[in-house]
């Protein structure tokens, strides 16, 4: 298996209805879509936007190659040569609007718009929606790590129990725009740049006749801030008085000995007893680091027991977002080409109202009050109003319950969807990893600490414009006659 193309990586559905629209010749016709979610995952007030990147590089590097064509040239739909043909020449030829990775998202705001050619919008749902949920997703636990230990160091040690390689490497990646400070992935760090750090495993010490000569051994092959895990046999009794001789023995070169490693047992009693110890001892230096199942709930629990860690490892339960394992953000059609070339906007009703989708083709502003420097409430509109671009007085409302409304002027409309493709060329400035994470941090500046705490947050408020409330309902209407 040595095929890194992605252009496949769709549902056999889509590569039918590129089919079926060409067979009729209206695969060049345009069609708008918005990605968004509906839930918040793991009770969190707010997601955090990961993925944007790795679709970027997916959309640019869309080709059907001999390879493809010739797989669906076996099957059993019996595309027509022509067809397969015309993939030949395929290129993202649209336009592509998004969040920048890092911004803080909520409920049923566009995250994503494609704007393309619906044979090209088809092709890319399944690809976009499968790196933005599962990034967003372990971006926003991420967030919540980084909530419960907002001054320690978070170390991503997720890879062994992660689902396979792409969810390690760019659930690191994820992590580390949430806050995270390193991965113990090594491709992730030589890929993104994304600091590598590691302790050593049980193994080590276990390959030694005496868990001191392990240390002894381990620290004068990597005597530079080396870390030792210290719960092979017995912490309190042999681990913490072992390490605390290593540490000692790389006094006396003139080294420090970076940390301890606890990975089992009570970690508030452990890491208050080994504390003490590496204390009277005269190491204050020595760092504690934990790891063993550990999540957002633990770790502020831990705190809360007064205990003494400084350095969290965070694996299974942050890269495979254990208590919800996915975000369910959907690609839905809100326009499509006309007759006469103008976009119409479309709507897909349902029983349960959640899941009306809102039509036509919009825009997200954030509205930030300029005295508090705070976001109020997110605002969607039509792409062509224009009131809120000219900061002119807009009616904010709760588009479940319209009469709860107020108006607000004088503030700061910051356009949260960014344009990223114009006729499939890239117009948008990739910022660096290290850009990101520093304005996914200007992003929790700009809310209310009740909007970003971990249990029971307020929700933030996310309306609807008048014009784009009306047309909603209008297109219901329309429907229910
Ligand atoms: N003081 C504490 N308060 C709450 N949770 C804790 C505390 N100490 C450890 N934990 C967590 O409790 C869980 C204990 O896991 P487990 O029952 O496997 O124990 P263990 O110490 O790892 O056992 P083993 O020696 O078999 O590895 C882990 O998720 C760990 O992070
Ligand atoms: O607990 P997590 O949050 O998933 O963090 C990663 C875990 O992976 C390692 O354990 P493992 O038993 O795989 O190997 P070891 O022999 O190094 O302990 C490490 O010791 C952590 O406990
Ligand atoms: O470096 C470590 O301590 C580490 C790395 C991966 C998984 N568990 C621990």
């Amino acid at each position: 298996m040595n095929n890194s193309n992605l252009t496949l990586h769709t549902d056999k559905y889509q590569i039918n209805m590129m089919y079926a629209h060409w067979i009729h010749g209206t695969h060049r016709k345009r069609a708008v879509f918005d990605v968004y979610f509906r839930k918040l995952p793991f009770g969190n007030g707010y997601a955090v936007v990961a993925g944007l990147e790795r679709i970027i590089d997916y959309i640019r590097k869309l080709r059907f190659g001999d390879e493809e064509l010739a797989y669906l040239a076996e099957q059993e739909e019996q595309y027509k040569p022509e067809f397969l043909e015309e993939l030949r020449q395929f290129r993202f030829s649209g336009d592509l609007y998004a969040m920048p990775e890092g911004t803080l998202a909520f409920p049923n705001e566009p995250l994503l718009r494609v704007e393309a050619p619906i044979f090209e919008a088809q092709l890319i749902e399944t690809a976009v929606l499968n790196f933005l949920n599962y990034q967003t997703l372990v971006a926003t636990k991420a967030a919540r790590v980084k909530q419960a230990a907002p001054h320690d160091v978070l170390l991503e040690f997720g890879t062994r129990r992660a689902q396979e390689a792409d969810a390690a490497i760019w659930g690191a990646r994820a992590a580390y725009v949430a806050g995270f400070d390193a991965t113990s992935n090594m491709r992730a760090g030589m890929l993104f740049g994304i600091p590598a750090k590691g302790t050593h495993a049980h193994a080590w010490v276990q390959s030694h006749d005496t868990e001191e000569e392990a240390f002894m051994r381990y620290a004068e092959a990597l005597p530079d801030g080396v870390t030792l895990l210290v719960d092979t046999y017995d912490t309190l009794k042999s681990g913490v008085p072992n390490a605390i001789r290593t540490a000692k023995a790389l006094e006396a070169r003139g080294m420090r000995m970076s940390a301890i490693r606890l990975d089992s047992g009570d970690l508030a009693y452990l890491s208050k007893k080994a504390r003490r110890m590496l204390d009277d001892a005269g190491l204050p230096y020595v760092k504690i680091v934990a790891s063993n199942d550990l999540d957002e709930h633990i770790i502020f629990n831990l705190k809360a027991q007064g205990a003494r860690i400084d350095v969290w490892g965070v694996g299974t339960q942050l890269i495979t977002a254990a208590d919800q394992p996915a975000l369910g953000g959907v690609y839905k059609m809100v326009a499509r080409e006309g007759e006469d070339g103008g976009l119409i906007p479309v709507i897909k009703i349902s029983g349960n109202p959640e899941k009306v989708t809102t039509p036509g083709a919009k825009d997200v502003y954030r509205i930030v009050n300029k005295e508090t420097g705070k976001a109020e409430a997110d605002y969607i509109c039509l792409k062509e109003e224009t009131d809120v671009k000219e900061g002119r007085r807009i009616k904010l409302f709760d588009p479940i319950h319209p009469f709860i409304h107020k108006y607000v002027e004088g503030y700061d409309a910051q356009p949260l969807l960014k344009e990223i493709f114009r006729g499939g060329e890239l117009v948008y400035d990739v910022p660096s990893l290290d850009d990101v994470r520093g304005y996914h941090r200007e992003q929790l500046e700009l809310f209310w600490p009740e909007y970003l705490r971990k249990l029971n947050p307020e929700t933030y408020p996310v309306d609807l414009s008048t014009a784009a409330w009306e047309l909603k309902r209008d297109l219901i209407e329309s429907y229910r006659k």
